[in-house]
């Protein structure tokens, strides 16, 4: 689907419920099934967390989870503990291309049973759930928190739990942050000191409801949108909250640099857009919350603003290479733009060419980041459709806010 986006209110108000954090539910999904006593509310209801329900759910030997990147790491620990099941774990094609070696050596130095069906390191796995009688493993930290929140996520569930020593310097911390506080809702015991994570047991299972706080990168859109929005312009995002488990969080204060104001009220945010002095140059380090680079730059863009992002050595193995993504589309706008394999450098510019198409790759934060620009330019996103990997309402919630919206 092609879509032609535009309008000619720069004047935004409106309320939008986002549904719940895809991080957060798909480790609720995770540990529902190992620990049966848990209640979700305000699940995600994005393609992701449908992927990794319909996996849970049926006892199939082929599970395909898509493009779901947690699904395949979380379920790759999941199913090498589960006795008696054995099943080929695959996903999309660019699945096939995202290394999952460090989760599955991980995985089998405590004893899993993991094969590779294709190419060495990559999916489809090939898995034969044991018992796994282990309870120390080395892990790197510095190339994807998922592979630590997978081993987290398990690791209640084994006899004598688990001891994890992570090497390098550790990546995407507060997702493994927020892994160990679902953790500690459930009553698991652990510590987290320097590079050493334990986790015991789960003893007592008693019965909890987790409500799930809405997804703050899809957030990141509608910070976006406020920024590139005439002052006065308001939006409220509910069930959002300030003690937030997402690191993504950091948007509140990372948008006071293009005037955004943050207010935490009872039903949830709502973004302000007030008179601000620019920065020349707005420098970040991302390593933290990598899925809001791409929001971030294309504001930068839009505002005329230059930006040196680094922390982003994540990005090239996500659901594209994001660097790369980036650097072709904004140049496509009239961007100057430098990326190295961690950074990202755009020059400020004037200009931001009309009606220009946007490739997506595959990638939904590439249509959603892209979007906003549409407040200064009409715009033209291909392949739209992508953003139901994690907010499938995005475009519905767009027109809310007047935007029209062209299928080509
Ligand atoms: O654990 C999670 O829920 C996630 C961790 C991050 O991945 P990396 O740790 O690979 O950076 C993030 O980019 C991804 O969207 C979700
Ligand atoms: C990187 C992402 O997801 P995943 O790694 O779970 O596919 C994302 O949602 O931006």
């Amino acid at each position: 689907m092609k879509l032609a986006v535009s309008t000619s209110n720069t004047f935004l108000k409106a309320s939008i419920a986002i549904s719940g954090s895809k991080s957060e539910s798909n480790r609720l999904l995770i540990l529902q099934q190992l620990f049966k006593n848990i209640q979700i509310e305000n699940c995600s209801d994005s393609d992701d967390s449908k992927h990794l329900k319909a996996a849970l759910e049926n006892n199939e030997e082929l599970v395909d989870i898509g493009h779901a990147g947690t699904a395949m790491r979380f379920l790759t620990a999941f199913y090498a503990t589960q006795v008696g099941r054995e099943c080929t774990l695959t996903g999309s094609e660019r699945m096939q291309e995202r290394p999952i070696k460090i989760l599955v050596e991980a995985l089998q130095s405590l004893g899993a049973s993991i094969h590779y069906d294709a190419e060495e390191g990559y999916p489809p796995l090939r898995i034969k759930g044991s018992k796994l009688t282990k309870s120390q493993v080395q892990i790197a930290g510095n190339v994807s928190s998922q592979y630590i929140s997978a081993l987290l996520l398990i690791a209640p569930s084994l006899e004598n739990g688990l001891q994890i020593n992570l090497t390098g310097e550790l990546t995407s911390v507060p997702y493994i942050e927020m892994t160990l506080s679902l953790l500690k809702q459930l009553g698991v015991q652990l510590t987290f000191n320097g590079n050493q994570i334990r986790v015991w047991p789960l003893k007592n299972e008693s019965p909890i409801t987790v409500v799930v706080e809405s997804d703050w990168s899809s957030a990141s859109y509608f910070y976006s949108l406020i920024a590139l929005s005439n002052i006065g312009s308001e939006i409220t995002l509910e069930h959002y909250k300030k003690d937030s488990l997402q690191g993504d969080a950091c948007l509140a204060s990372i948008y006071e640099n293009f005037g955004v104001q943050t207010l935490f009220t009872e039903k949830g945010i709502v973004l302000k857009k007030t008179a601000v002095q620019l920065k020349e140059t707005l420098s970040l380090d991302l390593k933290n919350a990598p899925d809001i680079a791409q929001t971030i730059v294309v504001t930068c863009f839009g505002l005329g603003m230059s930006c040196d992002l680094t922390g982003l050595h994540t990005l090239k193995i996500k659901e594209t290479d994001r660097l790369v993504a980036l650097q072709n589309e904004l140049t496509k706008l009239g961007a100057s733009i430098a990326i190295t394999n961690q950074s990202l450098h755009l020059k400020s510019s004037e200009h931001i060419k009309e009606n220009i198409a946007i490739e997506t790759y595959k990638d939904h934060r590439m249509a959603m980041a892209f979007a906003p620009l549409a407040l200064k330019v009409p715009i033209i996103i291909l392949e739209a459709g992508v953003v139901s990997k994690s907010y499938p309402n995005f475009w519905k919630d767009l027109q809310q806010l007047g935007f029209q919206l062209n299928q080509g």
